[in-house]
């Protein structure tokens, strides 16, 4: 993002909040404004004492102007952290509606632990350029200008001293600006990469466990957390470089203006108050002129984490699908020479698939592992896009479909965790929140969670914990079916548990199984040979192409592979 473009983006996020940010602005200022005035109060206050004149009025304009000061000062920065967090999520919002709707291909590539530390370290970054960065800059160019001009008031000579040093010294500081915005990035990814490290251990929690792996990991985190803080250190060094030119300056301008200032006192040109409330203004510089130092420092952190929010905001998002599917009828599908592979210099794991599945029925996939049966369902939903041939649901190409009521029109199960954490019922209505108590109940009844249900002490209510964990394999598998039941797909897409179940749950689920494709089709992914025994048609995979189809009976007599199939590990029997 070129430096205008940013800008401009940076902008956006503050226009809807404009007229706070004006308001608190005003505010801002007027607290300086007292602030500006008492330094001449104090001129006059001095002045009184010198000519013995009565002091009650300069002390009284100097205690009203340090009150207003400081109410005025409260309200504005009051408005202005409200602003902030306003933008925060406003930002926030964004952001995680992008997230949402990203492709899946996209999502691969980005870690989620660093997906989540763009939403919350890097949007309240992006809070301290507008409270710091921008208001208070603006706040500090009043006062500067202000001062400058009440220098100007008392002597011009004395005020080109100081101008100068200020505008040397402020030269240099600028050059520090941009290696502030890369190091800052730079601590950035290194924050996300920590938070992806991590995620990565928590995800496989069980797994670091019984590996024995705590410490290696805890070592792997570690390590993302040094590089998080060499990165920091580098944008320490940076931002105290050009702290400390700000002290510069005003020491510098300080002792030439007090030896220039000396030698005109000497020389009648200057009274001594002057040169005083000279001094003060010199002073006071050095609030503003640290608040635009600190101000310019916080624009580039806000820069740099803008970037990273704007790479996630920049890639396309996705429709979303609709809440139910546009029609009821089951739908077939047909995939005709279809030819994928997940990126561009990958070997094809579709290479030329072609396979019918009329509406209505039960279909079965098999394949050894990687023979590519899980992307025939990544490629019907179209999480990706197929390279070649032509792929249809509903006899429509899928390309023509509006992705949305493609997915209605489809439900899916996935293999691993299909359960999320919170209570059944919630998991139930995950896909279909305006079903209603009839229809759960009746999505309950057909994949035999009824006793399940009555079983559990708070019922529908119960937490099913993180991921389903408090539910067993086969019990899982079902609520997914039920979830994706009650969407009332015209294609289920299943892909079967491979964990082993008990003689119950498995029979259960093949009654379920059979039950659902006498309503619609059943496209499964088939771990079981009791699923393909039922099926009406079983297509046989290998490395990325159709081998065979037929039924059970047909192709163990006349297909090597499924019979091999049939009779070993690939289908638990
Ligand atoms: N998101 C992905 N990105 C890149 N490659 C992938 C992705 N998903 C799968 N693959 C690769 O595609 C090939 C086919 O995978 P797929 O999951 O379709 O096989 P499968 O037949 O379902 O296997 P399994 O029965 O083991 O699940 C595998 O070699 C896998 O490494």
């Amino acid at each position: 993002m070129s430096g205008e473009s940013s800008l401009k983006v940076l902008a956006a996020y503050v226009k809807p909040h404009r007229g706070i940010l004006v308001a608190g602005g005003l505010l801002g200022l007027v607290g300086s404004a007292a602030g500006l005035a008492m330094p001449l109060l104090a001129k006059y206050v001095v002045d009184a004492f010198g000519e013995n004149s009565s002091m009650a009025g300069p002390l009284l304009g100097l205690t009203i102007a340090v009150l207003v000061g400081a109410v005025v000062s409260a309200g504005g920065t009051y408005l202005m952290e409200r602003t902030g967090e306003g933008i925060v999520l406003g930002a926030r919002r964004r952001l995680v509606d992008r997230m949402l709707r990203l492709k899946v291909a996209d999502v691969d590539r980005l870690k989620p632990g660093d997906l989540l530390s763009r939403v919350t370290g890097d949007t309240t970054l992006l809070r301290s350029v507008l409270t710091n960065g921008i208001v208070d800059s603006i706040g500090a160019v009043f006062m500067l200008v202000g001062a400058i001009v009440m220098m100007a008031l008392m002597d011009g000579v004395l005020l080109l001293v100081t101008l100068l040093v200020v505008v040397v010294i402020g030269g240099m500081t600028a050059l520090v600006m941009p290696r502030i915005q890369k190091a800052q990035h730079q601590a950035q990814e290194a924050v996300g990469e920590m938070g992806a490290v991590l995620d990565r251990a928590l995800q496989a929690f069980r797994t670091v466990k019984a590996s024995g792996a705590e410490e290696r990991e805890v070592e792997v985190v570690g390590a993302a957390a040094e590089q998080a803080r060499d990165r920091g250190l580098q944008v320490a060094g940076w931002t105290s470089l050009a702290g400390v030119s700000t002290w510069m300056a005003v020491q510098i301008a300080f002792l030439c203006v007090l030896a220039v200032g000396g030698a005109r006192v000497a020389s009648g040109a200057l009274e001594v108050s002057g040169l005083i409330a000279f001094l003060l203004y010199l002073f006071y510089l050095v609030a503003p002129i640290g608040q635009l130092v600190e101000g310019a420092v916080q624009l580039q952190n806000g820069l740099a984490a803008l970037r990273r929010i704007r790479e996630i905001e920049d890639l396309p998002g996705e429709p979303v699908s609709l809440a139910a599917p546009v029609g009821s009828d089951p739908v077939g599908v047909r995939f005709e020479d279809v030819v994928f592979r997940y990126g561009e210099d990958r070997a094809p794991v579709h290479d030329g698939v072609s396979f019918e599945v009329p509406p209505g029925g039960l279909t079965a996939l098999v394949g050894p592992s990687g023979a590519g049966k899980s992307t025939v369902f990544a490629l019907i939903e179209r999480f990706y896009e197929h390279q070649e041939g032509l792929i249809t649901v509903g006899g429509r190409d899928i390309r023509d479909w509006p992705l949305g009521e493609l997915r209605a029109t489809l439900g899916y199960v996935e293999q691993d965790a299909p359960v999320l954490a919170g209570t059944l019922r919630e998991n139930l209505l995950f896909a279909a929140p305006e079903a209603t108590e009839e229809d759960l109940r009746r999505a309950l009844t057909r994949t035999r969670l009824d006793d399940l249900v009555s079983r559990l002490p708070e019922g529908l209510e119960t937490a099913v914990g993180h991921r389903g964990v408090l539910l067993s394999g086969g019990e899982r598998q079902r609520v997914a079916i039920a979830r994706a039941l009650l969407r009332r797909p015209r294609l289920l897409l299943l892909d079967e548990a491979t964990s082993q179940l008990d003689a119950v749950n498995e029979l259960r689920l093949r009654e379920v199984i059979a039950e659902v494709a006498a309503e619609t089709t059943v496209l499964v992914i088939a771990h079981r040979l009791s699923t393909v025994t039922n099926a009406d048609r079983i297509v046989v995979m290998e490395s990325g192409g159709v081998r065979a189809v037929g039924t059970h009976e047909e192709l163990v007599g006349g297909d090597d592979l499924y019979r091999e199939l049939a009779a070993t590990q690939f289908l638990v029997s």
